[in-house]
């Protein structure tokens, strides 16, 4: 049974309204989360934030404490058992009946909600030709590559029609061509989907390609939530910014000048008073080996190379000295610089390349 507190007024309109308050030994959670039918959220955040935690108490697999709530469709569902709530789950790791072929893995929910047997298969069958999997049938899971198994699991979690799909780091298990082909399979099914989806995932990619909201969750607290773009310009939390590709600051500002909590003062485009984030992208960063004369750049800092690693087909450089930052460099440029843990350089960035916005 759960420890939740009675709540009398039950919400008004369909969809998900819910504060999923939960305690896991010195850990916990308290995070609200609403969406509307045919939204599709995504939980996002480092190890431990609580995403995983989040998504077992909407299941029913763990209990809310005082003070969570949990609505569904204007129905209170934490006092229902987890398998009798409409909730589809679909793990990263598929769990799929390994003795049922991909067909009866799919009929077997429609099957435990009471449709005939004949009809839970013709409804497996129409889900299989509908993820391109007819041919599998019959085949059992370990028959399966990772990229059909998670199909599958998304077409067994969609069979019992739920109105409320919970994904937990769905494409985590597959390798990056399978990702990528899976990944826009889902988006697909997911923007057909009627009800809501929440989607737990460490990837800003799966979070942004596949969900039209993001609550990001950091030690068991949403700390921003918005549209992907919205995230993507505006980080609020070193977590964020470093999952956008961003470098970023908070100081005070006084029209174009921002001065730093720690650190020297940068020089922004936008005019703002008060405490604000700056931000901008490593590519933005200019580096050179003697301190620029001529440079119209209005942002000049001495660093040190912390570390270099290849980023894609550039090398993001870890600097550190007045002000932290990440540089992304041409390999040629890097190789002319002659950059190795330990150089001194010169950072350069021009203010329009900055971004400043109220903290
Ligand atoms: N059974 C448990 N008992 C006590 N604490 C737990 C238990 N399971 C998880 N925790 C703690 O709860 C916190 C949240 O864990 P959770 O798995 O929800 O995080 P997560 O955001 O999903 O992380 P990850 O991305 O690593 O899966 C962590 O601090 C973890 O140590």
């Amino acid at each position: 049974m759960t420890e939740t507190d009675p709540v009398t007024a039950a919400p008004s309109g369909k969809g998900l309204d819910a504060r999923l308050v939960v305690r896991r030994g010195s850990f916990r959670l308290d995070v609200e989360l609403s969406a509307a039918p045919g939204d599709v959220v995504a939980l996002l955040g480092p190890n431990g934030a609580g995403k995983t935690t989040a998504l077992r108490a909407l299941a029913g697999l763990t209990p809310l404490s005082e003070g969570g709530r949990l609505w569904l469709d204007g129905v209170r569902l934490d006092r229902t058992p987890p398998e009798s709530r409409p909730v589809g789950v679909v793990f990263q790791d598929y769990l799929l009946f390994p003795h049922l072929s991909a067909l009866d893995n799919i009929a077997f929910g429609p099957r435990c909600r009471g449709v005939p047997k004949a009809e839970a298969r013709t409804q497996a069958a129409a889900w299989l030709e509908r993820m391109g999997l007819a041919e599998f049938a019959g085949t059992r899971p370990r028959r399966l590559s990772g990229g059909q198994a998670q199909r599958v699991a998304v077409a067994r979690a969609l069979a019992t029609r739920p109105r409320l799909l919970l994904l937990d780091e769905p494409l985590a298990a597959l390798d990056a061509r399978t990702r990528l082909d899976v990944r826009a399979q889902l988006r697909h099914h997911l923007a057909d989907f009627e009800a809501v989806a929440v989607l737990v995932t460490h990837d800003p990619l799966d979070a942004m390609v596949l969900a039209d909201r993001l609550v990001v969750v950091e030690d068991g607290r949403v700390v921003q939530e918005g549209g992907p773009s919205d995230i993507a310009r505006g980080p609020r939390t070193d977590y964020i910014a470093q999952l956008v590709g961003l470098n970023l600051y908070r100081g005070e500002a006084e029209g174009h000048t921002v001065r730093l909590e720690a650190g020297p003062a940068i020089t922004t485009t936008e005019r703002l008073d008060g405490p604000v984030f700056v931000a901008f992208p490593p590519g933005a960063v200019t580096l050179h080996r003697d301190r620029p004369s001529g440079s119209s750049a209005r942002n000049l800092w001495q660093c040190r190379v912390a570390g270099l690693e290849t980023h894609g087909d550039q090398i993001r450089v870890d600097l550190t000295g007045e002000l932290p930052l990440a540089a992304d460099l041409t390999t040629v440029a890097t190789a002319e610089l002659g950059l190795r843990p330990g150089s001194s350089v010169w950072a350069t960035v021009k203010a329009a390349q900055t971004h400043a916005y109220p903290a």
